[in-house]
């Protein structure tokens, strides 16, 4: 089974409160992007198994086999080791309570991380999903978001992958009608990696004076300087450089650009098509990516 798990931006992002177990309680909303990795999980002995078919000619594969699994991935280096990775700990959660046959699986990582967008919690919820339907576990929608809190807080909303307001760590939804659709997504991610968990140290916790839900209802070009994501203050502190590609975003026609989540990614939604060689040269950096949402 081909599944292609996607990157989300956070459409501003509050921190309301620190809570006693140390974790942060917020308001923000998710929006699904397509961006997105690749995904493959077969069962052993699945005689269309392919292992390179996801894997574009010429990029290198790695391979970790274990008992139980046989792990491949390429593509944009993920910075931890094959057991650490979020899609195999979703396997030996599910494994906890179903027994499965031996699986291979392998990723083509495209999305990148440290980026604010939950490229790793996506391939755990997706690997989850995959795995309730390959081999009919029957979990509900509810179960699949309660396990896979477990694995960070970012990866329920992958299970229904729809714009919601969030609310609690993250896992609380309400859906929303937002749509941008029709809207241009520009993409930039510095090299810089942002740890989450020092991003919401940095934090001091207050609700927002008008609260997303409110504003998200206006049109996007009344967004700018009302929507805003508290991680920005602390990150652009430490890095100017982030700052600085939100100030090009705007220069460059964008009419409403953002830091994703604790970052080091910004977006701009933009009416109109920005010119890609101008922007991929402006950014050349970075990772840049420009889609029609
Ligand atoms: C900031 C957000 C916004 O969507 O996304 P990213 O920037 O990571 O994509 C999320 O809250 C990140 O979710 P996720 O990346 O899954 O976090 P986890 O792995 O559960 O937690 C990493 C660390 O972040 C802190 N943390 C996370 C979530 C939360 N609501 N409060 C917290 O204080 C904790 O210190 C935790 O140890
Ligand atoms: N499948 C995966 N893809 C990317 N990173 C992963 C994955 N599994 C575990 N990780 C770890 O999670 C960290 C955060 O990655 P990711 O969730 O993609 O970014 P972010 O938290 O910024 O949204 C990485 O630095 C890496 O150590």
């Amino acid at each position: 089974m081909i599944c292609h798990p996607n990157a989300k931006i956070n459409l501003g992002l509050n921190v309301t409160e620190r809570r006693p177990d140390g974790y942060h309680n917020l308001e923000t909303v998710f929006y699904p992007i397509p961006l997105c990795d690749t995904l493959q999980l077969e069962a052993a002995g699945n005689t269309d198994s392919r292992p390179e078919g996801i894997f574009p000619d010429g990029i290198p594969m790695q391979e970790h086999a274990t008992e139980d699994y046989t792990f491949r991935w390429g593509g944009i280096g993920i910075d931890c080791p094959p057991e650490q990775n979020l899609l195999v700990k979703a396997l030996r959660l599910i494994q906890e309570r179903h027994s499965l046959p031996h699986l291979s699986i392998s990723l083509h990582k495209q999305i990148p991380s440290g980026a604010g967008l939950g490229g790793g919690s996506s391939d755990a919820a997706h690997t989850m999903k995959s795995l309730n339907q390959m081999f009919h576990l029957g979990l509900s929608d509810n179960e699949l978001e309660e396990r896979v809190t477990g694995l960070g807080a970012d990866c329920p909303f992958f299970v229904r992958n729809r714009p919601v307001f969030a609310t609690g760590i993250g896992n609380i939804f309400t859906p929303i009608a937002l749509s941008l659709s029709g809207w241009h997504l520009v993409l930039v991610k510095p090299d810089i990696f942002v740890s989450t968990k020092e991003a919401y140290a940095r934090i001091i916790p207050r609700k927002p004076g008008i609260p997303v839900t409110d504003i998200i209802r206006r049109p996007v070009e009344e967004w700018k300087g009302l929507l805003t994501n508290d991680f920005e203050e602390g990150v652009f502190a430490l890095h100017p450089e982030i700052a600085d590609i939100k100030t090009r975003l705007y220069d460059r026609g964008a009419a409403y650009a953002s830091m994703s989540g604790s970052g080091s990614s910004v977006f701009g939604l933009f009416r109109t098509a920005p010119e890609e060689t101008d922007m991929r040269r402006l950014f050349r950096e970075s990772f840049y990516f420009q889609a029609l949402l």
